[in-house]
């Protein structure tokens, strides 16, 4: 069967004997719920269509019901509230092939107790069906959620494995208050994955206030974020809240969290246990109802171990994690991106647009800049190319060469980049240090300082192209003496 993938079963505990509804039009995966459900000694029965589902989940009453999205006559996603109204609110897990995320959401958000993206593997079917039928013998099954707004603002797209589910866990936890720990390298989306969580979470009518602590003056952030009373300290005038205060009822994304002084991670970890925190300057303490995602690029694990970020706050914060892998280990995903990007630029035939040679090649590149760097650097052919179809040549250079390794034997920089390593590692031996501090020392500068030449100055520009925050871009040249 295409559907299934099947590993090891493992046979943890088996649920009391009970009825299946699966409701496919693929003859196999039907045929493979009875098998795996049967082996457990629950009774399966199956339809093809949600009319014939309906009809079989009023007579039979089944305490779980599989429905798939994609069916002749009404689609699942449709059906999926009649389904509840029929079994009593049995749970229905709702089964997509490559589905998107307001699929996901919307499946959610109308009663869906899970949702399974096909191929699945069958030890990921059976654990949810498990799950399932035991929340419906102990009866302790989630009220439906209630219906909240989809916003279209700017969608995430995917297809990939990881892109399927990130979307599952967005729209399993966007409604409720957890935080949500949100990692992966720079340019994979962190933060629409952040946006898309308040967006359908019932506090979407509130405030969303993304923060990047870098980008706050060091000085200043724990007043930035938690207020200050007048007379905290020379030039406090005046009371005035933090940002914590003006996102009051809503959300609040802490980006690159890594970065987060100590100090101030105390005071969030409070903010997270109770809700409270206070005004720089003052005793008592206030009350706020926040939920706070964080995004980071950094191994969060590392930095606890290296003492610099708190081992509490981390484990608050990774309640629920989601992690986006680089573009360049989700290949399948780069035709989709581009092909989403000229359509919102209404390039002409934007489906026919990319072709196979062209992809092939744009697959090879590493995209250190993830999405971000493949987004620009559609935007960019689309303007050289004038509506005809694009090509290779139409494209800005890889940021960093391509990933081929034998290219990159032979390339330049890289060996200049081995002499150096060379000369620095002889140098560490007796020297101590850090290597790659030093590597970072010595060629950072220069890249900044091109691509500012480049933007004629423009910071937010140097590094939107260089792919990091503003604020890491601000903290770099002041490192560097270069402001
Ligand atoms: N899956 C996706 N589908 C469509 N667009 C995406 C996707 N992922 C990222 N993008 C786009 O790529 C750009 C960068 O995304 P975003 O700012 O969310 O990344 P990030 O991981 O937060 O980066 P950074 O760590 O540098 O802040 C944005 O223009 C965003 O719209």
């Amino acid at each position: 069967m295409e559907s299934m993938t099947t590993s090891r079963l493992n046979d943890a505990e088996i649920s009391k004997p009970s009825l299946v509804l699966v409701v496919d039009d693929e003859p196999s995966i039907c045929w493979g719920f009875e098998r795996m459900l049967g082996e457990e000694g629950h009774r399966v029965i199956t339809a093809s269509t949600a009319e014939e589902g309906l009809r079989l989940a009023a007579t039979e009453r089944p305490a779980l019901v599989l429905l798939d999205v994609r069916l002749p006559g009404m689609d699942g996603i449709t059906a999926l509230p009649q389904f509840l109204e029929v079994t009593h609110s049995a749970p229905v897990v709702v089964m997509t092939a490559f589905g998107d995320l307001d699929t996901a959401v919307a499946a959610v958000q109308r009663g869906a107790s899970d949702y399974l993206t096909k191929p699945f593997r069958l030890d990921d079917a059976l654990k949810l069906c498990r799950q399932a039928i035991r929340a419906t013998a102990e009866n302790e099954r989630p009220s439906p959620a209630p219906v909240i707004r989809i916003h279209r603002g700017e969608t995430l797209i995917g297809q990939s494995a990881a892109m399927q589910q990130a979307f599952r866990q967005i729209a399993l936890v966007a409604n409720s208050d957890l935080s949500v720990l949100i990692t992966g390298e720079t340019g994979t989306g962190k933060e629409l994955v952040a946006a898309a969580i308040h967006r359908h979470s019932h506090r979407s009518n509130m405030p969303y206030l993304p923060i990047a602590p870098v980008s706050l003056s060091p000085d200043l952030i724990e007043s930035e974020l938690f207020g200050h009373v007048r007379g905290a300290f020379t030039g406090a005038a005046e009371n005035r809240p933090g940002l914590f205060e003006q996102a009051d009822g809503g959300t609040v994304l802490l980006d690159e969290i890594g970065d987060l002084p100590l100090s101030i991670q105390v005071k969030l970890l409070r903010i997270l246990e109770s809700g409270q925190y206070s005004r720089v300057g003052e005793v008592q303490f206030r009350q706020c109802n926040v939920r706070v995602l964080a995004a980071t690029n950094a191994d969060l694990r590392q930095a606890v171990q290296r003492g610099e970020f708190r081992e509490d706050l981390y484990y608050r914060l990774n309640g629920v994690h989601v992690h986006l892998p680089p573009l360049r280990e989700r290949l399948e995903d780069i035709a989709l991106i581009a092909e989403y990007v000229l359509q919102t630029l209404q390039y002409p035939n934007a489906e026919t647009a990319l072709d196979q040679e062209l992809l092939h090649e744009l697959q090879s590149r590493p995209w250190f800049g993830n999405v971000r760097e493949l987004r620009n650097a559609v935007e960019h052919a689309a303007v050289v190319a004038r509506g005809r179809s694009l090509s290779i040549t139409d494209f800005p250079s890889a940021q960093a060469g391509r990933l081929d390794s034998t290219a990159a034997q032979g390339n330049e920089l890289d060996r200049v980049i081995a002499d150096w390593s060379r000369g620095a590692l002889a140098k560490q031996a007796i020297e101590g240090g850090s290597l790659h501090e030093e590597l970072m020392k010595a060629i950072e500068p220069t890249l900044l300082r091109i691509v500012l030449q480049e933007t004629g100055g423009n910071r937010a520009k140097a590094a939107e192209i260089l792919g990091i925050h503003r604020g890491t871009l601000r903290d770099r040249l002041r490192g560097y003496g270069m402001e």
